[in-house]
């Protein structure tokens, strides 16, 4: 459904983007994640051509590329960006804003109701935006692209802002969407919640994609301890892990499980139970852990 090939973005001498390349299809939530000023709006702004790449093709449905303004204009209709808080119109009541975008891309505003009472907006969705939280105005920024239900939707830090029971309900939608087979992109630094409703997540870094989790199919199986940096030289020098092993972020040691029989894998974890208070987890390395993985020694966090 997406191909984007090659994709470098420069700004002067600072290389954003290199030599990008990424495939993406329908029924599909990703991740795009990495600490500010990394590249996440950039990468966003060439898929939907608000910036040109230096270069690289951005190609949909196997064939559709940003080559003539007819072209661009039917990209367009099956693409929409999450709005920005500040370009809601303040005199503007949310249903104004919902059927804007429903008008604007699908033609019709008749879901508008369904999909502010699903997003539990009745008591203040036909109240001027002027009266509105800064998680009310969030949330009527995804029921403005919920409206559009475009095949493709690019989301920047669709969860700002929003409580713990707002985040639920708008990552059950954002499942439900995936379900009707939307393409979604959600840039985010919410971490854990990302584990829940992505596919893929995507790590950028240096201008790439440096690692793509599969949140859905992760082989991987690691021991997981907490250890302070003494603790794990002293483990280390008493029992030497195995080569593969991750000391991430300067306290989380993950010993990898997958290539171990039980025999190996029982050794390992007896060994770690003189860590009496410790809590000892299995299973695959989630998106916080990655992060650490990839970003603890940035300058740039
Ligand atoms: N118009 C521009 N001119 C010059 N440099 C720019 C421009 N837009 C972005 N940059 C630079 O490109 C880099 C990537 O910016 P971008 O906004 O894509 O990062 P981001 O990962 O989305 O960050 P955040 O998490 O803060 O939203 C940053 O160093 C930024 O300063």
């Amino acid at each position: 459904m997406l191909k984007l090939e090659n994709i470098s973005v420069k700004y002067k001498e600072r290389i954003v983007l290199d030599n990008l390349s990424l495939i993406a299809d329908s029924g599909e939530i990703i991740g795009l994640v990495a600490p500010n000023g990394t590249g996440k709006t950039t990468l966003f702004n060439v898929i939907s051509n608000f910036l040109k790449p230096n270069q690289g093709t951005v190609t949909f449905n196997g064939k559709l590329q940003y080559k003539t303004e007819r072209k661009e204009i039917s990209i367009h209709q099956q693409l929409a960006t999450f709005p920005d808080q500040a370009d809601l119109f303040e005199e503007l009541t949310g249903v104004d804003h919902m059927k804007l975008y429903a008008n604007m891309w699908k033609g019709t505003a008749k879901d508008v109701k369904k999909i502010y009472t699903q997003l539990q907006m009745e008591s203040y969705v036909k109240k001027k935006v002027k009266t509105y939280s800064l998680g009310m105005r969030q949330r009527l920024c995804f029921a403005m692209i919920a409206a559009a239900d475009t095949p493709i939707m690019l989301m920047d830090e669709v969860m700002n802002g929003l409580d713990v029971a707002n985040v639920s309900l708008i990552s059950r939608r954002l499942m439900q969407m995936k379900q009707e087979g939307k393409l979604i992109f959600v840039a985010s630094h919410l971490l854990s919640n990302l584990d829940l409703y992505a596919d893929r997540v995507l790590y950028l870094k240096d201008g790439d994609i440096i690692h793509q989790q599969d949140t859905n199919n992760s082989a991987d199986k690691y021991l997981k301890i907490d250890l302070l940096p003494e603790e794990y030289e002293k483990f280390n020098s008493t029992f030497p892990l195995p080569e593969s092993h991750l000391y991430i972020a300067g306290h989380l040691c993950c010993i990898p499980l997958t290539n171990m029989d039980q025999y190996e894998q029982n050794e390992w974890i007896q060994r770690l139970t003189a860590y009496e208070e410790r809590e000892l987890t299995i299973g695959p390395l989630g998106t916080a852990e990655y992060y650490e993985r990839f970003y603890h020694d940035d300058s740039e966090i």
